[in-house]
């Protein structure tokens, strides 16, 4: 985490660490000068409560600095890392997009940022934390550069002790966050699939115990796995600061004397013995002090740790997913191409294939050619899973054919212009997504242009538009569609398709789409395909094709 804040703002990170190691040595100071407070005459006592009230000021100022700095640096990565994400999620492809997952992105937007939110939140603490601890250390050292040693020799049994147990900790939690995606998956379907699930008792009953719960359960397990580890490795390192206290004060005068009367026995002189402490009461006093007062900014330190260990999960989740759906398809400025209208759409030869690991035998759309004029209104039929919708994706450019060139008047369509290619297409798919505005539109007429389209499509009154906002969007599925249609008519594009769009409509409104508001858009120029399964409105169409397992024939009109 830290190696990812240094890659985003270095500067701020450095200030802010500085300003942390300033507060952690003052803290030391603090503590040197209550020691010599503690031990001295009433003459220094002035002198050593400027230096007190200093040294106070100083840690106040450098600690509100550093976790000022690092709680915004937290921040702007945050922000940086949703827009990013999702500019990332807006440019990848749709077929990558697809294989990605909605379940893996929302828990990567949602959980996943929320969590390295929180791992930022605590960081200031950490630095802070770690700080105090350095400046503790470096006054050890100069109270007794044996008592030094002998505290980093219990940090390094600590730190030790906490890897080999943290690595435990870590792989429950990188377990647990895996369980999250699926967990996400779930929620999903308990929105989405509510109404399929309140029906059936049953399947209510097994979604809830055989995916939901079992699945929280595993999440839990490994999560309680998980800082249950972190909970004994932070409680083991204190432990092992109370042991060097103890060692100090009870075990080492005893040892001393063994020492000495071995020493006597030997007849070794004393003061050759290469490490041996002075231990003289106010260095004693200054250990125990400084050990004692290092054990909460450790305690904080430790407790601290899953949560950075959860965020560099979370880290790790997002930039697999940022690397999963890094594929840069936007034209880069100055590469894509001016289409001109009333041009002609040709397919050659294009082909598409969906693999799934396990299938035998893949689907495959194509090779498809077909040409399509302007103002032609092409209908396009077939049976369940032949391939219409795929066909409806390569044509509005969201799916790339494998094989083959889509041709748009003199252009082919490449990867430098397939963003203003796919512009020239307005489209209601079947599973269409309603924005609740009109997002994108400009102009004093937008309100008006779009009372009038509401009335057409009779639906003025349901619905209201005041600057571009729509009144409501609970609506019957017919109705949502005609507002669908409603904003494809205010793009006003070349091309226009239509994925089972009258499947929703009643009879009179379905007679007013095929025989009214089909042919003013052939009027007005458009090229229109429509995916359809009303034969008796067949006759209405220029053309009429059929899909069969992938493959495409034009079927009579008549
Ligand atoms: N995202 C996908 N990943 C893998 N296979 C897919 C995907 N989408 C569709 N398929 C497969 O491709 C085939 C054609 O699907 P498509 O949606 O194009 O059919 P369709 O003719 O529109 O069907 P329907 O009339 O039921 O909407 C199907 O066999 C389907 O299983």
């Amino acid at each position: 985490m830290f190696r990812f804040l240094l890659g985003n703002s270095r500067w701020v990170l450095f200030f802010s660490v500085c300003a942390g190691l300033i507060s952690g040595l003052s803290s030391a100071g603090l503590i040197a000068v209550i020691n010599m407070a503690l031990g001295n005459e009433k003459n220094t006592l002035v002198l050593l409560g400027w230096c007190f009230a200093g040294l106070c000021g100083l840690l106040l100022v450098a600690r509100i600095i550093s976790a000022f700095l690092l709680m915004r640096l937290g921040q702007d990565v945050i922000f940086d890392l949703r827009l990013k994400l999702s500019r990332q999620i807006l440019q990848v492809s749709f077929s990558r997009l697809q294989k990605v997952g909605p379940a893996r992105i929302l828990a990567c937007l949602t959980q996943d940022i929320a969590t390295l939110a929180e791992a930022f939140q605590w960081l200031p603490m950490l630095c802070v934390n770690a700080a105090i601890i350095l400046g503790c250390l470096l006054y050890l050292g100069w109270l007794s550069s044996a008592l030094l040693i002998l505290v980093l020799f219990s940090i390094l049994v600590g730190v030790i002790g906490f890897r080999l147990i943290e690595t435990r900790a870590l792989h429950s939690l990188t377990m647990a966050r895996e369980y999250d995606d699926a967990l996400y998956g779930h929620f999903r379907s308990l929105t989405q699939g509510v109404k399929e699930l309140k029906l059936h008792e049953l399947r209510r009953n097994a979604f809830f115990s055989e995916c939901l719960e079992a699945d929280a359960k595993s999440y839990r397990r490994q999560y309680i796995k998980g800082i249950s580890f972190y909970i004994l490795a932070g409680n083991w390192g204190n432990s092992l600061f109370y042991l060097s206290i103890g060692t100090v004060l009870f075990l080492l005068p005893y040892g001393q004397e063994v020492i000495v009367k071995f020493a006597q026995v030997v007849e070794l002189d004393v003061a050759v013995l290469p490490i041996w402490p002075a231990m003289k009461p106010d260095v004693l006093r200054g250990y125990c002090l400084t050990i004692l007062y290092m054990i909460s900014p450790l305690a904080a330190f430790v407790e601290g740790l899953p949560l950075l260990a959860k965020g560099n999960i979370a880290l790790k989740k997002i930039e697999g997913l940022g690397k999963d759906s890094r594929e840069p398809e936007l034209a880069k400025p100055g590469e894509s191409l001016e289409f001109s209208h009333q041009v002609v759409l040709n397919l050659m030869g294009v082909t598409h294939q969906y693999s799934k690991e396990g299938e035998d035998r893949p689907f495959t759309l194509g090779p498809v050619d077909l040409t399509l004029q302007p103002g032609e209104v092409v209908f396009l039929t077939g049976g369940n899973g032949s391939g219409k919708t795929t066909l409806a994706l390569l044509m509005v450019g969201l799916y790339m054919p494998e094989q083959g060139i889509i041709r748009l008047g003199e252009q082919c369509i490449t990867k430098a212009n397939r963003e203003e290619y796919r512009q020239q297409f307005s489209a209601v798919f079947s599973d269409f997504y309603l924005f609740d505005s009109l997002l994108g539109f400009h102009g004093n007429e937008l309100d008006a242009e779009a009372r009038a389209y509401l009335a057409c499509l009779q639906l003025d009154h349901k619905v209201q538009i005041e600057h571009g906002e729509f009144s409501t969007l609970d609506l019957s599925q017919g109705q949502r569609k005609r507002l669908a249609l409603l904003v494809a008519y205010l793009e006003d594009r070349p091309f226009y398709l239509f994925d089972e769009w009258a499947a929703d409509q009643d009879p009179i409104f379905k007679k007013i789409f095929y025989t009214e508001i089909l042919p003013a858009l052939k009027d007005k120029g458009k090229t229109v395909i429509v995916i359809s399964h009303d034969e008796q409105y067949f006759h209405v169409a220029d053309r009429c094709f059929r899909l069969e397992d992938g493959q495409l024939s034009e079927i009579s009109v008549v």
